[in-house]
């Protein structure tokens, strides 16, 4: 590793998991002068707070470790004002957002960043598994090195100003190179699970946690001929192609064949949930989407737009898929050549030129 000549100030996002571990470690064999920075931006529950206070405990362990100064700071009002609010409204349309990619664009590279810049670092990291590079005059989002791990999907808002000022230490390893290295360091969470699910949901019932902000209204379930098979909880709770929690297993006289039911089709207005059986069903796949609210990490649209071949993702846990792009009105139109499967409104189409992660919008 080149070792830094000037001792440059680069404050890290701890969130006490291995990841941003591994990623201070990184940083401070470079040479930087790092702090690790622990963020808290949820406080509501019991549950959640418990867990913060073991992931501070790791990261405040870690940073001790590897002799780095540690901060803690606080965005809770931040995060509920700026992300859990459209979060909030998002679903109560019967939409599904992704706030990880809010949170991205707001908390964590603007309010983090924000901070970090007034107590003199001219840089931030984190432990995303993404790329920067400098091209010519620009900044380039790219995949990670490990596919499998790629988190580029989450930050497609970024601009050219976050993106200069921030680094992925952990973007060119794998993940078990990660996981390698937090042991071979011993760092006390070498072995911690990977976090999962929604940060401020955890491992809670997604249903119980919403219900106590969004007033559900039961409705039917009803098959594409419009019979009812069972009653929702509330249509916002639901989300294209879901497949678990609809309590219809055994409703035998109603299905044609032992494929498991799909909700297909959400009908707000009326507060109706349509299912089908099999994954295979046609209103779960399209060659087609349209996109909102459009971000360009460069700032402006790609030049080569007409029949070029790019690929997008329309949702985070899925291969990109090639496409061509137009846009037309404030609207992102992505035609791929193959069928994608069930598309939902609210998630985000991240678009791709290789590895080049360009920005995409909120499907619409
Ligand atoms: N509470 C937090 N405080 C400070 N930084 C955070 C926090 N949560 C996440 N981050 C930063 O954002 C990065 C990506 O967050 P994500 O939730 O995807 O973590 P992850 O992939 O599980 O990584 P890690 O193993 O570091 O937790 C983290 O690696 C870390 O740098």
């Amino acid at each position: 590793m080149i070792k830094k000549l000037s001792k440059e100030l680069v404050v890290i996002g701890m969130s006490g998991g291995v990841d941003s571990s591994v990623a201070a470690w990184i940083l401070k064999e470079e040479g930087y002068k790092v702090v690790g920075l622990f963020m808290q931006n949820w406080e509501n529950d019991e549950s959640s707070s418990c867990s913060i206070k073991n992931d501070l405990l790791d990261a405040t362990s870690v940073a001790d470790l590897i002799g780095i100064d540690f901060e803690y700071v606080n965005f809770s009002e931040d995060y509920k004002e700026k992300v859990f609010s459209i979060f909030l409204k998002e679903y109560s349309l019967g939409r599904t957002p992704n706030p990880d990619i809010l949170c991205n664009s707001e908390i964590k590279f603007k309010a983090f960043l924000d901070h970090s810049l007034k107590i003199g670092a001219k840089k931030i990291a984190t432990g995303h598994y993404a790329r920067i590079k400098k091209n010519e005059n620009k900044y380039q989002l790219l995949k990670a090195i490990d596919l499998n791990k790629d988190q580029s999907y989450f930050l497609y808002r970024l601009n050219q100003e976050q993106l200069s000022r921030s680094l992925f230490p952990i973007g060119n390893l794998h993940k078990k190179d990660v996981r390698a290295l937090a042991k071979k360091i011993g760092l006390p969470n070498a072995y911690k699970k990977d976090s999962t699910g929604i940060c401020f949901i955890g491992e809670k019932s997604f249903t119980t946690f919403l219900n106590k902000y969004i007033p559900f209204k039961r409705g039917p379930i009803l098959t594409l001929d419009g019979k009812q098979i069972g009653e929702h909880n509330g249509i916002s709770f639901y989300t294209i192609g879901q497949r678990k929690g609809l309590g219809i297993g055994g409703v035998k006289n109603l299905s044609v064949s032992d494929n498991a039911w799909y909700v297909v089709k959400k009908d707000l207005y009326n507060n109706i949930i349509y299912v089908s059986q099999g994954r295979d069903s046609s209103l779960l796949q399209s060659k087609l989407l349209e996109a909102e609210d459009i971000h360009w990490i460069e700032g402006c649209e790609p030049q080569k737009l007409d029949n070029y071949l790019f690929s997008a993702k329309s949702r985070y846990r899925q291969q990109d898929s090639s496409c061509t792009i137009k846009t037309n009105q404030n609207k992102l139109i992505v035609s791929f050549l193959e069928n994608q499967w069930a598309i939902t409104e609210g998630q985000s189409v991240v678009i791709y030129d290789n590895d080049v992660c360009l920005g995409g919008g909120i499907i619409c």
